[in-house]
């Protein structure tokens, strides 16, 4: 693999790792401070333009015990000597920094006064350099006061690296943290960048090179990703150019009963539109009626029980299946589920298929355990948090894991890709990858898009996909189609928009 091509995530201890390979190769740590300072002081420059005034900006910035502090002193003496008017709000004496950080403060030649005199209300732009990389523990006292009045009084805020508070591990809050409208980061972005609650607190996050070489990132091996389709391009199956319906697989989405029937069709429509060459609707017969007055181009198919099933299954050009979309969470969901695992073929467990296997969770995960030699990963469960804290409920209450751990660990111990849902979706496979999903819009936030995604994930696998790259595949369309609908979505709309996704990834 290729590392640097992607965009590739590092927490702070792999950053770290990036810049003492750095160092060693004879770039000095303050060499890459002098390029942070730099890099915030341009932003700032921006954001000061932003405001228009065109005359001197009152710009506070704070420095904190760190070299997150020593970032702040070179970009304040930058903006200093651009003509701004820059005080210097520090946590501790200057005197009492050390390494990089005090040659900083001593490159700084402005004023400098503690940070209790800071007044948020009294300025046009605060950079915070508080606290970066190296937050170990919850903000307290004076410190978390400040940072809470601050966001009261909602100055125009950049934070260098990350705003204080934010862990760059796991996007989570320790003890409080700045809203800030931009964040400028150095070499490569941090989960916390994208997870939330950190990524909102983030503002923009702007990426900026310091003279770190990207194939550090051949020693640092990471395993965590921004999902962007360079990650699953190639897999990505277009028709060919005389190929056959049967060449793009077929789907099959198991229906509800007569009262419960949308959220089956609208997953069982979106896998047509995301590239299943056929579609079939398994109903029971009480809903038979309904789904036939409901459907056009996806077929239609009795299904009763396990033995209607097992005929199915027989024939092998059903290869992937979506099971939980108004499923109801009764026995026939873990036959149905067991039946499709042990027939070899990809199954998405979505909604109630996963809630059915709350209290017998190891019946799910023993049926997956390792699938044969050579057989890549066929289950992809698909939680939100609610499905997920039933299926995993040791790994959800876990404080101290991230978000992308929980999926990780979730994903080894089902031996499944993990979809676990959510504004900051993470996508994790059981051999330690995974990736964050960051495009979308709030308007996802309604009822039945969950339903399309498992469609369209189900699409990717009907195609020939590996599970991982099908789900985080799928996880961006839906994203993406969302983005192109705007405002106003629902669900019925989502699939509606793959053929302009279709086009942006056929161009690209
Ligand atoms: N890596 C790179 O490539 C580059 C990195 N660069 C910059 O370096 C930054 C990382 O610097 P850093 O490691 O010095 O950590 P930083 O965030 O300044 O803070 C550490 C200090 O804070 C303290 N502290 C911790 N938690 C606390 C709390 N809750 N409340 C109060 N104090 C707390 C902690 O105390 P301790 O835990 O040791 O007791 C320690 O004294 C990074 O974010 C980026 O801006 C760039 O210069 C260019 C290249
Ligand atoms: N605020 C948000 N921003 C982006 N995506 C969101 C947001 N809220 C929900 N989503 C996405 O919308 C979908 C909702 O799925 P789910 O919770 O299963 O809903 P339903 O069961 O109604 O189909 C998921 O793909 C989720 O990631
Ligand atoms: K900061």
């Amino acid at each position: 693999m290729e590392w640097r091509r992607f965009h590739t995530l590092l927490t702070p201890d792999e950053m770290g790792q990036a810049d003492r390979i750095t160092i060693r190769r004879g770039v000095s740590g303050f060499v890459l401070m002098k390029a942070a300072g730099n890099r915030v002081a341009e932003a700032a420059l921006k954001m000061i333009g932003d405001i228009g005034t065109g005359g001197t900006c009152r710009i506070a910035c704070l420095g904190g015990p760190g070299n997150n502090g020593g970032d702040a002193f070179v970009a304040a003496e930058l903006l200093r000597r651009s003509g701004h008017s820059v005080v210097v709000h520090t946590l501790s004496k200057p005197e009492c920094l050390s390494g990089d950080a005090a040659l900083a403060a001593g490159y700084y030649e402005g004023t400098v006064e503690p940070l209790d005199t800071f007044e948020p209300e009294k300025t046009d732009l605060v950079i915070d350099g508080l606290l970066g990389a190296g937050l170990s523990r919850p903000i307290e006292g004076d410190v978390a006061a400040l940072i809470a009045r601050t966001n009261t009084a909602a100055p125009r805020l950049l934070a260098i690296d990350l705003p204080s508070g934010v862990s760059g591990k796991s996007g989570a809050i320790l003890g409080d943290a700045f809203q800030a409208e931009r964040t400028v980061s150095f070499f490569r972005a941090k989960p916390g960048h994208f997870l939330e609650p950190g990524r909102t607190r983030c503002g923009s996050v702007d990426i900026r090179q310091i003279g770190i070489e990207a194939n550090v990132l051949d020693t640092i091996r990471p395993k965590a990703f921004l999902n962007q389709p360079e990650l699953w391009r190639l897999q990505l199956n277009l028709p060919a150019g005389a190929g056959h319906k049967y060449d793009r697989g077929h789907a099959v989405v198991f229906s509800g009963p007569a009262l419960k029937t949308g959220a089956a069709r609208l997953a069982a429509n979106a896998a047509l539109r995301a590239g299943a060459g056929l579609v079939t609707l398994l109903s029971p017969p009480n809903a038979i009626l309904v789904n036939a007055s409901h459907l056009t181009a996806v077929m239609l198919r009795k299904c009763e029980g396990s033995g209607d099933l097992g005929e199915i299954l027989v024939d092998h050009r059903f290869n992937a299946f979506v099971l939980g979309p108004g499923f109801g969470t009764g026995e026939r969901v873990r036959d149905y589920a067991r039946l499709v695992l042990e027939a070899g073929r990809a199954l998405v467990l979505d909604a109630d298929g996963i809630s059915a296997f709350s209290d017998v969770r190891n019946i799910l995960f023993d049926n997956e355990k390792q699938p044969s030699e050579g057989e890549g990963v066929r289950l992809v469960l698909t939680p939100h948090a609610g499905e997920f804290a039933r299926l995993f409920p040791d790994i959800a209450e876990a404080d101290r894991l991230s978000k992308l751990d929980r999926a990780r660990q979730a994903a080894e111990r089902a031996n499944a890709v993990i979809v676990l849902k959510g504004r900051d979706t993470v996508i994790a496979s059981p051999d330690g990858r995974a990736v964050i999903n960051a495009n979308g819009t709030p308007w996802l936030a309604t009822a039945g898009t969950g339903d399309v995604l498992s469609g369209i994930i189900a699409a990717q696998l009907a195609q020939g996909m590996p599970a991982f790259e099908a789900a985080a595949a799928g996880v961006w369309m839906h994203g993406r189609a969302a983005e192109l609908f705007g405002p106003g979505l629902t669900a019925e709309e989502l699939a509606g928009q793959l053929p302009r996704v279709f086009v942006e990834l056929m161009e690209a």
